[in-house]
Formats: structure tokens, sequence, C-alpha cells
């Protein structure tokens, strides 16, 4: 039998008499990466803290490679976190704030130093050890708040949107480096976003939260293929609305122009490059 990364079963978290989360049932395997999406408020975070061990759990158990950590200390469970903001220490160098997590291991300074280049040769930031952290820009510090995360080779890495404070361009450029980052690494990740995008650029199969529980997990064609409920269906309606921008604003009409939508025609000639005006009906 395989063991899984990490098994959730059964889970519920409580805030007094408000059930955040309801019998959560959720297994990553080794080397997986799983994105939790939903609404805000649909218990994303809230069941990534208690993997991490920083919300208490009402009921059920959690188990990483086997063993139940419900009684584990944060510290102890072995799991890296990256946060929306990097949260990166502003008075450390970029290096230091990487070197962090191996400082309290006693790993002697030579293995350390050795260790942050490595990680920042993962992270596509060499050369920057020395840096400031102030100097960097929003995706250098997420990158640099990563390597920190995966620096002492932790069981499991745990990301709570790590890309939401970027601009799109850069969060679609992230997202692929991000999911090749973990990749290399080797390491099982459970990923926060409420981007469908985004999930389906980095993680291999998407949890749909809704109203703290999983409504359906599958990869995203599953998802759309087959939706387990109308709740998970509208959801993913809902975030694959086409972008646009107002071009003229008319007496009884706006003209849309619209962004980023590539669509398949029937009954058309002609070479790329060539404009053409379509009607959507
Ligand atoms: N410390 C708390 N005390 C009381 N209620 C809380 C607490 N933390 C979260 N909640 C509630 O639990 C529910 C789930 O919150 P959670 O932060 O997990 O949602 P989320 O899906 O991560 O949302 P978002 O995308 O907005 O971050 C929400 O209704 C929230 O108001």
């Amino acid at each position: 039998m395989v063991i899984p990364a990490l098994e959730v079963r059964d889970l519920s978290v409580t805030y007094g008499k408000f059930v955040a989360l309801h019998d959560v049932d959720l297994e990553v395997a080794e080397g997986e990466i799983v994105a939790l999406l939903g609404a805000s408020g649909s218990g994303k975070s809230t069941l990534l803290r208690a993997i991490a061990g920083l919300e208490p759990v009402a009921a059920g158990d959690i188990r990483m490679h086997g063993y139940s950590v419900v009684a584990t200390p944060t510290h102890e469970r072995g799991c890296g976190m990256v946060f929306q903001d990097g949260q990166l220490f502003p008075h450390r160098s970029v290096g230091r704030n990487i070197a962090y997590g191996l400082e309290t291991t006693g790993m002697p300074r030579a293995a350390r130093a050795e260790r942050v280049a490595e990680m920042l040769e993962l992270v596509g930031l060499e050369g920057y050890e020395s840096r400031s952290v102030a100097t960097l820009s929003g995706g250098q510090a997420q990158r640099v708040a990563l390597a920190r995360a995966l620096a002492p080779a932790p069981q499991m890495l745990l990301l709570d949107e790590p890309l939401s404070a970027l601009d799109r361009a850069l969060r679609e450029r992230l997202s692929v480096e991000l999911r090749d980052i973990i990749r290399a690494a080797g390491i099982s990740a459970v990923h926060v976003t409420h981007d469908q995008q985004e999930a389906s650029a980095i993680a291999d199969r998407i949890a749909i939260m809704i109203d703290g529980r999983i409504g359906q997990i599958g990869s995203r064609e599953e998802l759309l293929g087959a939706p387990a409920s109308t709740e998970v269906r509208d959801f993913l309606g809902a975030d694959g609305r086409v972008r646009g921008r107002i071009v003229a604003q008319r007496p009884t009409t706006t003209q849309v122009e619209l962004l980023d939508v590539v669509t398949e025609v029937r009954g058309m000639r002609g070479e790329p490059g060539d404009e053409v005006s379509l009607r959507i009906s």
C-alpha cells in the first residue's frame, strides 16, 4: 500500500459555534500538488492552517506520511509555508532570510551557505545573497519566501495565496515557475488560491471548497467535464468570465473590447494576423 504524504480525515474546525470546516477528507500523494480553490470564506485558509498546526482541530485526523500530527506542534510538523505577502524579515539580507530555518538546526555555517546558494539557484536568484529585501520586486520577494520555506527540506509545502499580491501577467509567469520549482524540489504541496487559472497552472488536482466542505476534487478537465453539483459548476463558470475593456459608452449600449480571447470559428478563411469582425450571440 502506498502511504500518502498527507491524509485529512473527517476534519472539523470550529470558531465558537461557527463550523468553518465540516468533515473534510483530502489526500495528497507523494510529490503531488493540490490546489484548494474556492470563494472567499469557503474555508481554504482554515484547512491550510489546520494542516500546519496553526488552527486547533475540533474532530478528525491529519496524517503526514502515515503518522497522525494532530497533537504535534507546528514547528515539529515539518511544513514549509509561503504567504501572500512573503513576510520576509525586513532587516535580514536575502541570504539570511533563506538561512533562517537552518540557523536553529545547528547546521554549520559553511553547509548553511551552500544550502542558501542551492536554494537561490533553484528559484533563479543566483548572486542575490547580500541584497536587502527592501530592494526586491514583488515577484523576487515571493521567490525568496519560497526559497526560505524549502531550505530546511520540509515534508510538505503549504502555500497561502502566494501570488495574489502580484499583477496578472507576473502571476501567470510565476505560476509556471512555481510549479517547476516545486517539482524540482520533489515535494508535496497544498496551494490555496481563489484564481482558477493559477490553480490549473500549478496543481495536479484541484479541490473546490464550498462552505467549509470539499465539493469535488479532480483535474480541471474532470471538474469542468463533470461537475459534481450545481455549486461546483457555478463556481467554475463564474470564474470563467471573459475579461474586457470599455471602449465607448453610447446612450443605450456599451462597447467592450474583449481581452485574451481565442476562439474556434467555422466557415472562415484567412491568414494569421488578418483583422476580422465577429458577432457574439
Ligand atoms: N479566527 C476566526 N474566528 C472566527 N471565524 C473565523 C476565523 N478565521 C476564519 N473564520 C471564518 O471561517 C470561514 C472560513 O475562513 P477562511 O479564512 O478559511 O476562508 P478562505 O476560503 O480562506 O477565504 P479568503 O479567500 O477570503 O481568504 C469564514 O467564514 C471566516 O469568517
